[in-house]
């Protein structure tokens, strides 16, 4: 390049880089927020977006221990009001502070229930930082459904250690009556320049305003995917396979006859579960397909829920693969998640196939799913909310069924081994790497 022409960093190009997001939560009190906040931020993760919550209840009770009771929240409480300002400010500036150093999406978690409060925020977040702004109300006129937040997750709040349940259910009512006074719903007139979704009543409603991008659109699509209705969701890889035996990575092998025993006895385990309209999913390999023909439940098959497709790989023991490609296998364990099979796929690859399953389960009740190593490793991971350094080494033995159910802001997870023997298919990381 000649010299007179100055090099021009090369400029982001803002149509197709997605600007950073804020993401702001809107409502009273136990209206769902941190779970929203919690499931979102999680989602959002596991898709590949690095994404972080910032809970503005946790900065107070950091900024103070001075909370008693409710008359914190009073609107006359001009004490408390500085905390409450003070560590919303702090909440907003480490928020803008994480998209300013590689984050993408920052949700923060917080009432927001004024207009003053969000013309806040839209001062900070989208004149000063020029970051793109979504609001999401949650909108609960149902007192059935705000009782059974507040005594499911706002009774062991760490506001109310030492109080009785029913003196801190009291006391949190009172709490949202204070907020409940000031409360300005986002409104389609006055806030016409604003992005936002409404969801009324845990989604059985939803009003959506001026979505701006992809980010916002699929935020909204998986918003109108979950529910909170109590589920079990069993994950299990298929029985020890022929090719397991032999230590050989994928191919469409037959179990073994072990992996038979353990067929029969999914079965058993499942019919003495007791569970109401189960689905069965399996991948199109015959491996989960026989495991799964003794559980009496309708049947379907994902292609998507196939292993990880290991390409030039397929049908090698891992001694085979270091013998005949020794760099291609120095390269997975430097980066097993990224890596990805020559003619194959990476696990980074597998999260993006798993995709619509994970918004598919969301949708579903009780499903059995049946698969792979790798493939219940990303589904695992996207309940447990693990990295995707650790999602590639998650321990998911044979012969053991992975029993999954969400409880307050997260999954309960078990490990139901049936006592059958099978070969160990886990490979540790390497510790030289
Ligand atoms: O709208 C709510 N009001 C009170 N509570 C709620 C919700 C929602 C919720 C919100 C939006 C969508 Br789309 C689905 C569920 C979840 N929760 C909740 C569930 C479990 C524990 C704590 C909170
Ligand atoms: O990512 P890892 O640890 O190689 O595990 C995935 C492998 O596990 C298997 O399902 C069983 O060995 C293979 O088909 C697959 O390639």
């Amino acid at each position: 390049m000649p010299s007179f022409i100055t090099p021009v960093p090369p400029a982001s190009c803002p149509n197709v880089i997605n600007k950073p997001t804020v993401i702001s939560m809107v409502g009273l009190p136990a209206r769902g927020k941190t779970y929203m906040s919690k499931k979102l931020t999680r989602y959002l993760n596991w898709i590949g977006i690095r994404t972080k919550a910032f809970n503005v209840g946790e900065y107070r009770r950091a900024a103070t221990d001075k909370y008693r009771n409710h008359d914190f929240f009073r609107q006359d409480n001009a004490e408390a009001q500085a905390i409450r300002q003070k560590c919303a400010l702090m909440a907003i500036d480490d928020a803008c502070n994480f998209l300013q150093n590689g984050g993408e999406v920052a949700v923060v978690d917080a009432t927001n229930t004024t207009r003053e409060r969000r013309k806040l925020l839209f001062d900070i977040i989208h004149v000063k930082y020029k970051f793109k702004l979504f609001f999401i109300e949650s909108i609960c006129d149902d007192p059935t459904i705000v009782e059974a937040n507040v005594l499911e997750v706002k009774v062991c709040s760490p506001d109310y250690t030492g109080m009785n349940k029913d003196e801190a259910v009291q006391d949190f009512m009172r709490r949202i009556e204070h907020y409940n006074s000031m409360y300005e719903t986002l409104d389609h007139q006055i806030d016409k320049e604003l992005s936002y979704i409404q969801i009324f009543n845990q989604g059985e409603r939803f009003m959506v305003h001026k979505l701006a991008g992809h980010l916002q659109s699929r935020v909204v699509y998986y918003l109108m995917n979950i529910h909170v209705l109590p589920r079990t969701i069993y994950l299990t890889r298929h029985g020890e396979s022929q090719m397991n035996l032999e230590g050989k990575i994928g191919g469409d092998s037959d179990l073994s006859p072990r992996g038979e025993e353990y067929a029969i006895a999914l079965g058993e385990y499942v019919e003495k579960e007791k569970i109401q309209n189960l689905k069965v999913w399996t991948s199109e390999l015959k491996r989960t397909k026989a495991t799964a023909r003794h559980v009496k439940a309708p049947l379907e098959n994902w292609k998507a829920l196939n292993e990880i497709d290991a390409g030039i790989c397929e049908g090698m023991t891992y001694e085979e693969i270091q013998e005949k490609y020794p760099k291609e296998f120095a390269l997975r364990d430097q980066d097993k998640f990224h890596y990805r099979y020559p003619g194959g796929e990476s696990y980074q690859d597998l999260v993006a196939r798993l995709e619509p399953v994970i918004m598919e389960l969301e949708r579903q009740e009780n499903v059995l799913v049946v698969c792979h190593q790798a493939v219940a490793r990303c589904l695992l991971a996207y309940f447990q909310d693990k990295s995707s350094e650790d999602l590639a080494y998650l321990k998911v033995p044979l012969h053991t069924v992975i029993k999954l159910t969400p409880v307050a802001y997260g999954c309960r997870v078990e490990f139901v081994s049936l006592n059958i023997e099978a070969v160990n298919t886990h490979r540790e990381k390497p510790k030289n790497v």
